[in-house]
């Protein structure tokens, strides 16, 4: 190698590729004169890792930066870099020459973002957090609505229960309410079918299956309170003849059995809106609702023409079935519910004793 002059300079590996520290070294170069005859150069080279450690860690946020070494004649060579070359295209520039060396470095700083892209960024920061707000906003809103309704359902549901009236199903918004939902209907279901069919074995009689004497207290008294209002009721009040006879003739299974099929007939051959009770032994009373008794009286006349003649107790044992019955109406002027009651009794036992198998009717006085 044949260098000019006395210098010191590094030496670099391939530009393009940040140099290692060992890739860099230190070159220093005397020349030996004797005389003034030049005789020749010294040339010392050694790896200089510290300076490239120095240089590595110069602090630089965000910038580019350049080592350059002076080269005859008159020019710069890059000899290390660092940080994102793309800024070497910007304008700013800062040269910082390193006095009594053969160095400088170049330094491109990063330049800063104009307003107007801050105030662009900002605006739509601002529009999309605006946009999100609102749109949390209506999710919310809208799901609160959902809960809100879907709790009125349920609401709705045990109103229902309360009522007895619980429908096949209840239309929710929300799909994690469908299932216990559909569970509570099922639940409401069975629960609702149970209470009725206590509160009907509760009223009605157990042997005869129409209503029992506390039912048929219920609705007289119900009913008795509409008189005021002007409605007119009548009731029929009816003993099985003989039933004694049956009792001791044929048991009391047959007995028995006289009372359960004269209560299905007796359903059968009245109207829907008739109320027919067992008030004890063979003791049946039927209520004409919003019936006078000249109708009345009709309707039991009808009965008495429509009852099976005979009816078959126990296989084989037949019994001729006669009733006597006792008419009256229910009067406004009543001091009590069941002076009607009283009223047909009398007349019922007027039937007896007037050979049985017939109606009598006491008309209010
Ligand atoms: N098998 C049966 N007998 C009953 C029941 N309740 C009451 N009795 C009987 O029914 C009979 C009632 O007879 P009564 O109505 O007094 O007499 P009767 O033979 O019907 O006479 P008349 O009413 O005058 O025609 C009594 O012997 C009671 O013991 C019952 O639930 N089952």
């Amino acid at each position: 190698m044949v260098l000019p002059e006395a210098y010191t300079r590094f030496v670099a590996g391939p530009e393009a590729q940040p140099a290692t520290a060992a890739s860099m070294s230190l070159t220093v170069s005397e020349p030996v004169l004797e005389g003034t005859t030049l005789l020749g150069h010294v040339i010392l080279t050694q790896d200089a890792p510290h300076l490239q450690d120095l240089f590595d860690n110069l602090p630089l946020p965000g910038g580019y930066l350049e080592l350059r070494q002076y080269t005859h004649p008159d020019t710069y060579t890059v000899v290390r870099r660092r940080g994102d070359e793309s800024l070497k295209n910007g304008p700013a520039m800062r040269e910082i020459t390193l006095a009594g060396t053969p160095w400088k470095l170049e330094l491109w700083k990063a330049s800063p973002q104009p307003l107007v892209e801050l105030l662009t960024y900002f605006t739509v920061w601002l529009v999309l957090s605006v946009l999100l707000t609102a749109m949390v906003w209506l999710v919310y809103l809208r799901l609160r609505n959902w809960v809100s309704e879907d709790l009125n359902t349920i609401v709705n549901l045990m109103t229902d229960i309360r009522r007895q009236r619980v429908r096949s199903a209840y239309q929710v918004n929300l799909i994690e309410f469908e299932k216990p939902l559909a569970m509570l209907v099922k639940l409401a279901q069975l629960t609702v079918g149970k209470q009725k069919e206590t509160e009907s074995q509760a009223s009605l009689d157990h042997l005869s299956q129409v209503y029992n004497r506390r039912s048929f207290e219920t609705r007289q008294s119900e009913l008795f309170k509409t008189l005021s209002q002007g409605q007119v009721h009548s009731l029929l009040i009816i003993d099985i003849d003989n039933f004694k006879y049956v009792n001791d003739t044929y048991g009391h299974d047959a007995g028995d059995q006289l009372i359960v099929q004269f209560g299905k007939v007796l359903k059968l051959h009245l109207r829907a809106s008739d109320f027919v009770a067992r008030l004890g032994g063979d003791e049946f009373c039927v209520i004409f609702p919003n019936t006078p008794l000249p109708r009345a009286i009709e309707l039991a006349e009808r009965l008495r023409g429509n009852l099976p003649a005979v009816l078959e107790l126990t296989p084989g044992v037949l019994h001729r079935l006669n009733w006597s019955g006792g008419m009256s109406e229910y009067s406004p002027k009543d001091s009590a519910e069941n002076q009607a009651l009283i009223r047909a009794d009398g007349a019922l036992l007027e039937a007896k004793r007037g050979g049985r198998n017939t109606t009598r009717i006491k008309p209010v006085a």
